[in-house]
């Protein structure tokens, strides 16, 4: 990284006290939903600090709607979510420190400003909180997060429409870190990439939440990915959270779906990669086999469908097939 990458420390001195409790995400009694259609009900969650937690369930079951009730974009019919120790569902617009700014989020479609660069795109949530920040420390530090999340500085001058679909990820988490959040939220960060591409990410998202000590809240089809950089996985189905756990401990549930998609044939292969390597040691090692697994699912997944990969703006996978 050059010298021009590096921060004074007081670039974000924000006057906030990091959570130390155990739970950042606290859910309770979930209810959500859209006219007739009941999507939540009594839907309990809790993630713990410094976990990766993947969520996964069938198309529909309501992943992005609990991602959206939680950063407050979903005003749900009745329950209680509280993150970092403080109350979403009882939040009010005029709090003292806006909790918003200790969140970051990837949405399905990376969702940038076209018409903005990379680091302009970064530098939308800085001048969002923090519009006292001078702005060539506001361009520095948009510098800095789009080297973080493995871009080369030139992409900060770059368009959207200038970048590949994985780039365009990057991109994205790159605005995410902006504030320097606590809770990093993905949607389907590795949906529409290539098999090589969807490892790196998986192996970005790892060093970013190791480094930085984030919590990930991230919702997945991708089974490489929730065997190879989950903690816990929380399974929705019926309405609510039916499960959460390691996947040995899913498994112990003996629940029809949990068993379908964790030990269907793609899932066997998940796992026994992971196993594999995990006996050989070493992440990048695993990450380029699962890499090359995930080309060949893609290949036969092409052959049979004979559609192509999108562009990652909208790519949703059925359950129980893995990522193509
Ligand atoms: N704004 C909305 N208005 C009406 N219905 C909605 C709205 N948002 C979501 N829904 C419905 O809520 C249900 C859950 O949607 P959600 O997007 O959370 O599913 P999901 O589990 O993330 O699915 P997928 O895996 O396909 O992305 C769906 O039936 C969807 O049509």
């Amino acid at each position: 990284m050059s010298e021009s990458n590096v921060l004074p420390d007081e670039a974000l001195d924000i006057d906030v006290e990091p959570f130390t409790g155990e739970y950042p995400i606290r859910i309770h009694g979930l209810r959500n939903s859209f006219g007739e259609q009941v999507v939540h009900e009594g839907l309990d969650l809790e993630v713990r600090k410094g976990e990766i937690l993947g969520v996964v369930g069938g198309s529909g079951t309501g992943k992005s709607v609990l991602m959206r009730s939680i950063i407050g974009l979903q005003i749900p019919d009745e329950g209680e979510i509280e993150v970092l120790g403080r109350s979403i569902t009882g939040a009010q617009d005029d709090d003292d420190i806006d909790i918003r700014s200790r969140w970051g989020v990837l949405f399905q479609g990376g969702a940038l400003f076209s018409t903005l660069t990379v680091g302009e795109n970064v530098e939308v949530p800085l001048k969002e909180f923090f519009p006292e920040i001078r702005h060539e420390l506001r361009h520095e530090i948009a510098r800095y997060k789009v080297v973080l999340s493995g871009l080369p500085e030139s992409t900060t001058s770059k368009y959207p429409s200038e970048l590949s679909g994985g780039m365009r990820k990057r991109a994205g988490i790159a605005r995410a870190l902006a504030l320097d959040p606590e809770l990093l939220f993905l949607d389907e960060p590795t949906a529409g990439l290539d098999p090589i591409g969807a490892a790196a990410f998986d192996e970005l998202i790892v060093e970013l939440q190791a480094t930085l000590d984030l919590t990930v809240f991230l919702i997945t089809h991708d089974l490489d990915t929730l065997y190879e950089i989950c903690d816990r996985v929380a399974v929705i189905a019926d309405r609510k959270v039916i499960a959460v756990g390691t996947i040995p401990e899913l498994l112990e549930t003996g629940h029809p779906w949990i068993q379908e998609y964790f030990n269907g044939p793609r899932g066997r292969a998940a796992r026994d990669t992971r196993d594999r390597l995990e006996a050989r040691g070493g992440t990048s090692a695993l990450a380029q086999e699962a890499a090359e697994r995930r080309a060949a699912a893609t290949k036969s997944a092409d052959n049979a469908a004979h559609e192509g990969p999108d562009d990652g703006a909208n790519s949703v996978d059925s359950p129980p097939a893995a990522k193509a």
